[in-house]
């Protein structure tokens, strides 16, 4: 009775932006139905078409790069500052750089008991640099192996293409601009938790397989992955492993999600995290995605609705 009451009062119309693709899974009949069961009307907006012509909306998610959307939801917004835009695109851009993406994390002042979250090691190195240089600097503050990672994570295919490097050697095939960052040995398993506003969920992963030390003395080059699942069993890839491992503590989970949101001015994003296998007291977070694939979570229905409906009853605007 409280379904028939919710549609016949108030109605929200929360827009949303997304490319063919997210759209078809992200959203699904099912989160349309619950949203529209709790008072939210989801609305297809046309990114190439000006938004005055779509509106109104009482709020707009987004997850679109374009300089065509992005002057559409400038113009929109200084015209329309009550509806509420999820999320401001220069925050979004922070989160685009693997190296200001993890600056969030270290000024993050978070109180926990018997934990400490950290990143790893982390340097950037750009094509325009010497090699020799390189070298040397890498020499001095890293230890192989390390993961090398294009700098630039902006939702491209090729910003997901990493490689395992083992050696000096290795450093030598990548494409610059690129973050070399320590590989931390965690057990085969990343924990991703997904936030959206207040909602909170902690997921596990199969992840990279641990590098022994004697494995290391075998190893030389650079091994490229993007989709560790298709990676050989001696690269990578866990193989189920992650079933049974202990999830880090709830109240990690919420702080740092908590921490992250406010630190970065985000609502929407999903933080990887690893635990370091020598010392299970330390995690560490190596990713931040915008956006990220909810619909991998159970009940995100609920979870996804549940934030529009803060969202929408905010005093924000
Ligand atoms: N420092 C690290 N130590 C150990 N393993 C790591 C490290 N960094 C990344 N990995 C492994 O590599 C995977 C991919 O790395 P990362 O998450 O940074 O890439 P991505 O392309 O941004 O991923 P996503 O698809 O989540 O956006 C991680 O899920 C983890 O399994
Ligand atoms: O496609 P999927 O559902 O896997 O979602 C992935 C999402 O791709 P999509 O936005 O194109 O959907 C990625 O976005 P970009 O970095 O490429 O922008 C990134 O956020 C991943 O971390 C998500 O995987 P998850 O972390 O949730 O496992
Ligand atoms: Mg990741
Ligand atoms: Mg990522």
């Amino acid at each position: 009775m409280s379904l028939v009451v919710a549609s016949q009062t108030e109605r929200h119309r929360v827009g949303y932006a997304l490319e063919t693709k997210k759209a078809a899974t992200f959203i699904q009949q099912s989160l349309i139905d619950y949203a529209n069961d709790h008072g939210i009307d989801l609305i297809q907006i046309d990114p190439t078409k000006p938004l005055l012509q779509q509106g109104p909306f009482r709020c707009i998610i987004h997850k679109l790069y374009t300089q065509q959307w992005i002057n559409h939801l400038n113009q929109f917004s200084s015209q329309n500052p009550a509806t509420i835009v999820i999320d401001p695109m220069e925050r979004v851009n922070r989160i685009h750089n693997r190296v200001s993406m993890l600056e969030a994390v270290t000024k993050l002042q978070i109180p926990l008991q018997n934990a400490t979250v950290e990143v790893p090691k982390q340097v950037v190195l750009n094509e325009s640099k010497d090699f020799n240089e390189e070298e040397e600097e890498v020499g001095l503050s890293l230890k192989f192996p390390v993961i090398a990672k294009p700098l630039v994570a902006n939702g491209t295919a090729t910003c997901h293409e990493l490689s395992l490097v083992f050696d000096i050697e290795g450093l030598r095939e990548l494409s610059f601009p690129v973050v070399l960052q320590e590989f931390v040995n965690h057990g085969g398993v990343v924990f991703k938790i997904y936030v959206a506003g207040n909602q909170v969920d902690c997921v596990k992963r199969k992840s990279l397989t641990d590098i022994p030390e004697e494995k290391l003395k075998t190893l030389n080059g650079s091994v490229p992955f993007s989709q560790i699942s298709s990676l050989r069993n001696e690269e990578g890839g866990g193989g189920g492993g992650e079933v049974g491992v202990e999830m880090p503590p709830e109240s990690l989970v919420t702080e740092l999600a908590k921490g992250l949101r406010t630190e970065l001015g985000l609502n929407l994003f999903n933080v990887d995290v690893i635990r370091d296998g020598n010392n299970p007291t330390r995690y560490l977070v190596i990713d931040i995605n915008y956006f990220p694939g909810y619909a991998k979570l159970t009940s995100y229905e609920t979870f996804i609705t549940n934030f529009l409906l803060d969202v929408v009853h905010s005093n924000a605007a």
